[in-house]
């Protein structure tokens, strides 16, 4: 074998969400070959025409975030992130495997949404992605269709408790889309608010003249969370189907979920950054900036964070994805000046993901294998990509990052490099900073350079969840 085609990694301490180890990592045409003790006789034998130092460094598997919204439609806008400038982002935090969510509309087929996916992303991303389908019109054609996306390596399917007349199913739909995925394999991801009841209490605020973005929080009660997560867990049940619960907010929303794990229900739970360290203060800052903080689930009160950490650590919890579908302060955020229900929900943080779980890891929420397990290796068993993502093993992809554990940084819309106008972590100092990532061998980040390109990322076709028998 020529050494042209190989990069060893030497000297770095290599985390997985296994083991830890001082090892060099020894890459052939985009993979991972081997592992060796670094020192050892065998690593020492490798010849290769790139050799990266890691000395001081930790040695990563790249970042897999399963729950991003690259311009996605909402509140007659786009999220402001394209495949282009939010995969480049991706991999600037570390993140080298994107799932993005394809929608379907209503009245339309699947299949229509799915190919309007691949054109917005195909041939524009800087690191792998691979989708999840948003099913809008739960019906005789969608549940077939359901099927051969399956097969394609579409295995997981978002459906909404929440937003009625827009993403909306209700509980009849969503037991039917459940029982599909009972029979071919897929994953039922659930939005779980309890949306019928949110638009009342959104009307009664706003009929109330209680107009601004912390009613967004007010009216998203934590009880219709949990009260949908509640129903969700049954109604997977019912159908004998898995469940992923995405953005997961509340403490009560995490004990319906502990519930259903003490019985071995197949029912897993993911949370997102914005729980873990922002709250309804944000929502409540002045001069309409807490519009920059409206997602949903909403921000709670700092109560929660407890519950959510200590998901994390029992495995109540499993995975923390970022819910990325970032809009502008200025033009969008700005929809809903005087009516919060107009203000499109989402918050940017693709980009931070690992930095601030890393700072979760020197505050003593989780430990550093945990922290790759959550971010990494978790998510990729989760939706089928693993081990080919997730961890450094040989055989799995070299999506590799370099990363810095005594580094400081500030977070701050002057230095990210999401395409929009404010950072929800402004100010916010971490320990801890990438510096170089390997996207199947290629380097996209060389010390704080980016070096990568639109078109690299390759679509990724998945198979079905890895935590069922
Ligand atoms: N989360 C959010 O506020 N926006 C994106 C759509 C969703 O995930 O519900
Ligand atoms: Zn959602
Ligand atoms: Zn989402």
């Amino acid at each position: 074998m020529s050494s042209s085609n190989r990069t060893v990694v030497r000297g770095g301490l290599v985390v997985t969400a296994a083991d830890e180890l001082h090892a060099d990592v020894l890459i052939e045409d985009g993979r991972v070959a081997a592992l060796a003790a670094h020192g050892s006789e065998a690593a020492a034998g490798w010849t290769a025409g790139n050799v990266i130092d890691a000395t001081g460094r930790y040695v990563l598997p790249g970042g897999v975030d399963v729950h991003t919204h690259m311009e996605l439609p909402f509140g007659g806008t786009f999220a402001s992130d394209t495949f282009e400038t939010g995969t480049r982002a991706a991999a600037w935090g570390g993140t080298t495997t994107i799932v993005d969510f394809a929608v379907q509309t209503q009245g339309h087929a699947l299949r229509e949404g799915l190919d309007q996916w691949h054109a917005k992303a195909d041939a524009k991303c800087a690191i792998d992605y691979a989708f999840h389908m948003i099913v809008s019109d739960v019906n005789d054609a969608t549940l077939k269709e359901m099927d051969l996306l399956v097969e394609e390596g579409i295995t997981s399917f978002k459906l909404f408790m929440a937003y009625p007349g827009v993403f909306y199913s209700d509980d009849g739909q969503i037991l039917r889309a459940m029982q599909r995925g009972a029979d071919n394999g897929a994953l039922t991801m659930i939005h779980a608010e309890n949306g019928i009841a949110i638009d009342v209490l959104v009307q009664q605020a706003l009929d109330a003249g209680r107009t601004d973005p912390r009613h967004h929080g007010e009216v998203r009660k934590v009880l219709l969370e949990a009260e949908a997560t509640h129903r969700a867990i049954q109604l997977a049940r019912v159908a004998g189907a898995p469940l992923y619960v995405v953005h997961v907010s509340a403490a009560e929303a995490v004990a319906e979920l502990a519930a259903a794990r003490d019985k071995n229900l197949p029912v897993f739970g993911e949370t997102c950054p914005q729980y873990l360290f922002l709250s309804t203060d944000n929502l409540a800052e002045p001069d309409f900036e807490g519009a920059k903080y409206v997602c949903s689930t909403p921000l709670r009160p700092r109560e929660h964070q407890a519950a959510l950490w200590r998901g994390l650590r029992t495995d109540d919890l499993q995975v923390v994805s970022t819910d990325h579908c970032p809009f502008c302060f200025n033009g969008q955020k700005e929809l809903g000046r005087g009516d919060f229900s107009k203000i499109p929900n989402g918050m940017p943080g693709v980009e931070h993901r690992m930095d601030l779980l890393h700072q979760a890891v020197l505050d003593g929420h989780i430990s550093r294998r945990r922290w790759i397990d959550i971010a990494c290796a978790t998510p990729a068993r989760m939706f089928g990509l693993y081990p080919k993502k997730g961890t450094i093993a040989p055989g799995s992809d070299a999506d590799i990052v370099l990363y810095d554990p005594t580094a400081e940084q500030t977070l701050s819309v002057e230095t990210h490099h999401m395409n929009v106008d404010y950072s929800a972590y402004e100010g916010k100092h971490v320990t801890g900073r990438v510096e170089t990532v390997l996207s199947r061998g290629h380097t996209v980040i060389d010390r704080r350079e980016y070096t990568g390109h639109a078109g690299h990322g390759q679509y990724t076709p998945r198979g079905t969840c890895q935590f069922l028998a």
